[in-house]
């Protein structure tokens, strides 16, 4: 069996990938419990999984009982005996061992606290594995320390993310109810809607708002102001004091600041400051500079952190937002929203390479664990196919959906963004209909509500400024 673990600070022990003696007696003592009890396998289950179990004949054990219990059935010890090889264990076979744990099971009562010790110990065995490898990383002069601490915190975030306890898994429908009631009266007596605004009341009738766990997409052409809705969005929520965390794959923190900038500094008194002007910095008057320090005292202490770096796999998303959220929660804020800019530039993983359909796919399905997992929305912009090009009437539908259907499946609501004042102005000619639309359209955003899962679809009109990075509710 497995000898101890022990190790010095700094140094990794040759045996740290196998179970100390607390973790190896939990095992048996689970095993043990299971054996006179198979329930106990199903009580554990949320805590454990087979990897977590370190010595390997305990390991095949438990995938036999979690086998049998899967099938909706039970097990004893001349069962499992049947179940698995009989190997040779170095003067004791498996065979010989089950009767062993099965007589030496004193309780069942601890079965939950055994499960915990386990998974502590499987997580200990997790990290001693990181520290090997940056060790090695480090003996060994080829590869950047960046890449080595990169993959080191998406090892350590796989063990923080996939720790149990997080929330309960299971809940009684009538306990969910109470809670139901207790929001009702909640907000019913003035209290905020949980999950966070778009800051359009329109949309957010529509909607009522992103809502913790939900992915939203919001898809449309090129140019066609995804960009400047994913971050009208973002000011709009974080001004509220709701943490957005927004992840540009495209563009620079300074480009969306540049955005931001334009979008606070807004007037509608005709004074135009566009986000352009802005990044030219050579044409602003001086009252355009009083504006942008007026928008800049905006912005403090505003939760709206930009992720800046491309090609980001959504691991290393996921890793970030975790962190972004605990770091807002140390400085008393809560994090509700992430917009991902955009679906298409977060980098795939190498598990299905080159099909990227089922690239995608795995793409939206992680966006909406994570929203679920973090308890926040996860809002991804994403970019319809060129098929609408083609099409003469080019407001979007959801078979515009690139690539997967996923797309479509994993998310609660998908939004269409459209500009038809974008197809007018690139018309050679206009007959005198489309120049009254082109008039009519010119400073409005469509979003199309394709599908919603807990409400209806629709459209809304919003008021829309693309160059200076606007997007609001129309005044009536
Ligand atoms: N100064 C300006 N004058 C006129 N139009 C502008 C100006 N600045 C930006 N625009 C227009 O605003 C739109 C920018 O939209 P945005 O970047 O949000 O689109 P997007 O859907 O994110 O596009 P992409 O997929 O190409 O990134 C473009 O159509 C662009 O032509």
């Amino acid at each position: 069996m497995a000898a101890e673990v022990r190790g010095t600070p700094g140094e990794v022990p040759l045996n740290a990938h196998l179970p100390s003696s607390d973790g190896l007696q939990a095992e048996q003592a689970l095993l043990g419990a299971a054996l006179h009890h198979p329930a106990v396998i199903d009580q554990v289950r949320g805590i454990i999984a087979a990897g977590d179990i370190g010595e390997p004949v305990h390991r095949l054990l438990f995938q036999a009982m979690a086998r049998k219990r899967d099938e909706g059935g039970t097990f004893d010890a001349p069962l499992l005996r049947m179940l698995v090889e009989d190997l040779d264990l170095g003067g004791l076979t498996v065979g010989e061992y089950i009767g062993r744990l099965h007589a030496s099971a004193t309780t069942i009562g601890h079965a939950v606290e055994y499960a915990k010790e386990i998974r502590r110990q499987a997580d200990r065995r997790r990290l001693w594995g990181v520290a090997h490898d940056i060790k090695w990383a480090l003996d060994t002069p080829v590869g950047r320390p960046a890449d080595v601490a990169a993959s080191a915190i998406e090892m350590l975030d796989e063990i923080v993310a996939s720790a149990p306890g997080a929330g309960p898994r299971c809940v009684n429908v009538a306990e969910a109810a109470d809670q139901v009631l207790a929001e009702i009266g909640r907000i019913r007596g003035g209290g905020k809607r949980a999950g966070a605004p778009y800051g359009m009341p329109s949309l957010d009738r529509m909607t009522l708002g992103m809502k913790p766990g939900e992915l939203i997409i919001a898809a449309g052409r090129p140019g066609m102001g995804k960009s400047t809705f994913g971050i009208a969005v973002g000011l709009n929520t974080s001004e509220r004091n709701a943490g957005t965390y927004y992840v540009s794959l495209e563009m620079e923190a300074q480009q969306l600041t540049e955005r931001a900038l334009a979008a606070l500094a807004f007037d509608d008194l005709g004074n135009v400051l566009t986000y352009r002007t802005i990044g030219e910095a050579v044409n602003l008057t001086d009252k355009d500079l009083w504006r942008l320090q007026k928008a800049r005292d905006r912005l403090k202490g505003v939760p709206l952190s930009i992720e800046q770096q491309p090609g980001l796999t959504l691991s290393q998303i996921g890793a970030r937002a975790r962190q972004r959220q605990a770091r807002m929660e140390r400085e008393g804020k809560h994090l509700r929203l992430i917009i991902v800019d955009h679906l298409g530039l977060v980098r795939p993983s190498t598990r299905y390479s080159g099909n990227r359909v089922q690239e995608v796919s795995e793409i939206t399905a992680g966006l909406k664990v994570l929203a679920k997992e973090l308890g926040v929305a996860v809002m991804a912009l994403c970019q319809l196919s060129r098929g609408i090009e083609s099409r003469e009437d080019k407001r979007p539908t959801l078979s515009d959906l690139r690539d997967s259907g996923s797309i479509e499946q994993d998310a609660d609501l998908v939004l269409g963004l459209y500009r038809e004042a974008y197809y007018l102005e690139r018309k050679l000619s206009r007959t005198d209909e489309e120049d009254e639309r082109l008039l009519n359209a010119q400073q409005e955003l469509v979003v199309e509500i394709l599908k919603q899962r807990q409400g209806p679809t629709g459209s809304v009109r919003l008021f829309c400024s693309a160059p200076c990075n606007v997007v609001a509710e129309k005044r009536a």
